[in-house]
């Protein structure tokens, strides 16, 4: 029935001969198409493809206590006793001397390797912005030599930062204890925030941090300047010459989505603006998730901690590795003109705040993030101080695959110890937003805190609902509710208090987007949406939402407050009910079933869905999948942790489990239709209301599910799967063999205990198919 069965994130780890080369910016059948469709002069009414060119207790509790950090505490106090002792406040350099020695690549040999051999940087598949493009970037150095900058004549105030006027998106109240930085001047303040940058993009083989300096370099004329372009002088440089010397890194910190959208389309080929406003942008090769690229290190502690083996997300990788792809991404971010910093939240209750730091090199990664993370108010920002995490981008740079561990050009690594993530080969920014989770997949559960893959939202009366479920199940689009606050719609943590969202932004869908059928995410689409993959005609830059040419994946990425009816901040009660999505490929499972505590925990460790097609590389039809928790790519435990937390959390809350089908009816993935999105709105709506837990049920065989015999608005004769079914032979061996997949699936779980005792252990097995 052309349904393939896999479990995601098997351990089966994957050759390299079964690796294509896909180096960031070799020739994919992509770019040659963009090729041919980036011509403006193409067939009236034809679209404009562009495709790429060259292709979140309080905070953490433990410091970090890694030889740089204690390195850098350390030269932080020498010099801050030393210098107060020697240097009034002015003559202090805003950047320390010990600092300064890093040794980089300057600009200058860059792009005198690009001229020289410029198919030598193609191989290397150097970053299509600042490499693919000698003649602007020759361009650039030329008026840097000449002094004459690049100054825009722009009519805007610049921001000012410590200014109160100057509104902000909502965002978690402070709880009151402001850190030592609020005692500092802003003089010092602004200094010890690019030490704090500068130690972030340090250099472990030189264990020191590049020169930073904050603002765009284009914007900024500080080398002499030449009297004219006829009249020779002769030149000595004052500064000392060493790479060093020669070579800032310029931040571009927490911009504004203006100012990204400008340095978007300025610098990176393939943004454009939409006519509802938002930023077309591209991720390059990538347009889904790595999941066999991802790594995690494996120490002593992440050893005995983690959840590795069989069906397991964590491939591991040592220490030393891990090493060197830091110091490959952050060699590669250094070498630069300029890099973007975001300084962020992660979890909208404030007791369980993560500060995060994201650098990167493209603006458009810089806007994901300022959309998915919770923004900082400018008080905030200025009270920021230390990250508790750090992700370095450098997407567009491949690893190397001849590093031990790495099976292709990308590689997405996780080293908790260190706190940070280096992501390298892949521009999906989808990376960033899921690697975070997984880092909140192990601190939350520390602290007694349930992290899900799931959305929220909120009824009038202050009922919750929690929807579990892979990628494409339906978490956004039902979690989007015109009658409900959305809480979120993806990552979630169920705390003592109730339930916080841990993002600041949602990452919808866009395939077959309508304003009828989705109006909220439609109009959620405007000024500073990012965008991924989407297909526009070339004159009106109207999107057409149809189109797979890209990808399936297409997304748009937007800050929570554009949907109206946000619960902002981000957080509502213990949940009413806990809906798990399965889109089931096979067509044989009811689209709503009531569940039991024992059945609910039984489905969430199966976590069976078919994995539609785009979000996870390579997947181009609906496969069928075992998932646990609904999200086991992300999930650093093992599974039965996460159940018993929830199961205890249900029954402490009396939530009732729910099985909604947002799969196929009438036949399997080929033969039948997917459940429509009405009927199935329908269905939530009766969950909500109460009235389906009311209504008469009767049980299934096989899977011995309740299902209701009527729901309002939803014609009866598809609440029972095998009503739908033309072929009824066809329908029951087709139950038959997915309670199978299941009781298989299932096997790897069973010498697992939940609860005190073991008794929910043996209902949960009893909770399976039956037959
Ligand atoms: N019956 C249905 N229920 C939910 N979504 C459906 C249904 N039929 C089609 N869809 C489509 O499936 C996709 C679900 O994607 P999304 O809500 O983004 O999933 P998730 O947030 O779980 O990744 C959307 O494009 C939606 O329009
Ligand atoms: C971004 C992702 O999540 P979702 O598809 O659930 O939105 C993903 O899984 O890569």
């Amino acid at each position: 029935m052309g349904l393939s069965v896999e479990q995601e994130n098997s351990s089966v780890r994957p050759s390299v001969k079964d690796i294509e080369m896909e180096g960031v910016g070799s020739p994919s059948k992509k770019i040659e198409a963009s090729k041919e469709n980036s011509s403006p002069k193409k067939k009236l009414g034809k679209k404009w493809k562009r495709a790429a060119r060259g292709v979140k207790d309080h905070q953490i509790p433990v410091k970090l206590s890694s030889p740089l950090n204690k390195m850098l505490a350390l030269s932080q106090k020498s010099r801050s006793n030393s210098k107060r002792n020697q240097m009034s406040p002015n003559q202090r350099s805003p950047i320390s001397k010990d600092i300064s020695a890093a040794s980089y690549f300057t600009l200058t040999s860059l792009l005198a390797s690009v001229t020289k051999n410029s198919t030598l940087i193609d191989r290397a598949s150097l970053s299509f912005y600042h490499f693919s493009n000698p003649d602007r970037n020759l361009c650039r150095l030329e008026r840097w030599r000449q002094g004459t900058g690049c100054r825009r004549s722009i009519r805007c105030r610049r921001r000012n930062r410590t200014g109160s006027k100057k509104k902000s998106a909502p965002t978690t109240p402070i709880d009151g204890t402001l850190s030592s930085f609020a005692s500092l001047s802003e003089e010092e303040r602004q200094k010890q925030q690019l030490q704090s940058i500068s130690a972030s993009l340090a250099s472990l083989t030189r264990e020191t941090g590049p020169r930073v300096v904050k603002g765009d370099p284009a914007r900024k004329a500080d080398t002499p300047k030449a009297a004219s372009h006829d009249v020779h002088h002769h030149f000595t440089p004052s500064i000392s010459v060493s790479d060093s010397s020669l070579k800032f890194t310029h931040v571009l910190y927490n911009l504004s989505p203006a100012e990204l959208y400008e340095q978007a389309i300025q610098s990176e080929r393939g943004s454009f603006i939409t006519s509802s406003g938002a930023l077309a942008t591209l991720s390059g090769a990538k347009t889904g998730r790595a999941p066999r690229d991802k790594r995690v290190v494996k120490d002593a502690t992440t050893e005995n901690e983690l959840w590795w083996g069989k069906g397991s997300p964590n491939i591991e990788m040592d220490e030393q590795t891990f090493l060197v792809n830091r110091e490959r991404a952050v060699d590669y971010l250094n070498s630069l003109d300029k890099v973007f910093v975001n300084d962020q939240f992660l979890n909208w209750d404030p007791q369980n705040r993560i500060k995060v730091r994201i650098v990167s090199a493209r603006a458009y990664h810089s806007l994901f993030m300022h959309n998915m993370c919770i923004r900082p108010t400018p008080e905030e920002l200025e009270n920021f101080g230390t990250p508790d995490f750090t992700i370095y981008n450098a997407g567009q740079f491949p690893c190397n695959r001849y590093t031990h561990y790495m099976t292709s050009s990308t590689s997405i690594d996780l080293n908790l110890a260190r706190r940070e993530m280096v992501i390298l080969g892949t521009q999906y920014a989808g990376e960033m937003k899921k690697g975070l989770f997984s880092v909140m997949h192990y601190l939350m559960p520390k602290r007694q805190i349930l992290s899900l893959h799931s959305g929220s939202n909120m009824g009038k009366d202050g009922d919750v609902a929690l929807f579990f479920g892979l990628s494409g199940t339906g978490k956004t689009t039902l979690s989007t509710d015109h009658n409900r606050y959305l809480i979120g719609d993806d990552e979630h943590c169920w705390s003592d208090t109730g339930v916080s969202n841990i993002e600041g932004g949602c990452y919808a869908k866009c395939i077959d987007l309508s304003r009828e059928k989705e109006p909220d995410i439609w109009n959620a689409i405007k000024f500073g949406t990012v965008l991924e993959n989407v297909v526009f005609e070339e004159h009106s830059r109207e999107v057409d939402y149809s189109d797979k040419s890209v990808t399936e994946n297409t997304r748009a990425s937007y800050p929570i407050e554009y949907i109206p009816n946000a619960k902002i901040p981000c957080y509502g009660p213990h949940p009413k009910n806990v809906i798990l999505l399965s889109c089931d490929a096979f067509g044989v499972l009811p689209p709503v079933s009531k569940l039991n505590l024992a059945q609910t925990m039984y489905h969430f460790i199966s976590g069976y869905t078919a994995l539609v097609a785009g979000t996870v590389e390579g997947v181009k039809e609906p496969t069928a999948t075992f998932s646990a928790c609904f999200g086991a790519a992300f999930i650093m435990l093992h599974p039965t942790k996460y159940a018993a937390m929830l199961a205890e959390k249900m029954q402490k809350h009396g939530a009732t489990g729910w099985l909604v089908n947002t799969g196929w009816s009438g036949g399997s993935y080929g033969s039948g239709n997917r459940i429509k999105l009405p009927y199935t709105r329908k269905i939530i709506d009766a969950i909500h209301s109460g009235s389906l837990l009311k209504a008469n049920y009767k049980k299934t065989e096989v899977f011995g599910l309740e299902i209701p015999t009527e729901i309002e608005g939803v014609p009866s004769q598809i609440l029972d799967p095998v009503n739908t079914w033309a072929d009824k032979k066809g329908y029951k061996e087709t139950l038959l063999k997915l309670g199978g997949l299941f009781k298989n699936n299932f096997e790897t779980f069973t010498s697992y205990k939940i609860g005190k005792d073991n008794k929910l252990t043996e209902e949960i097995l009893a909770a399976g198919p039956n037959f």
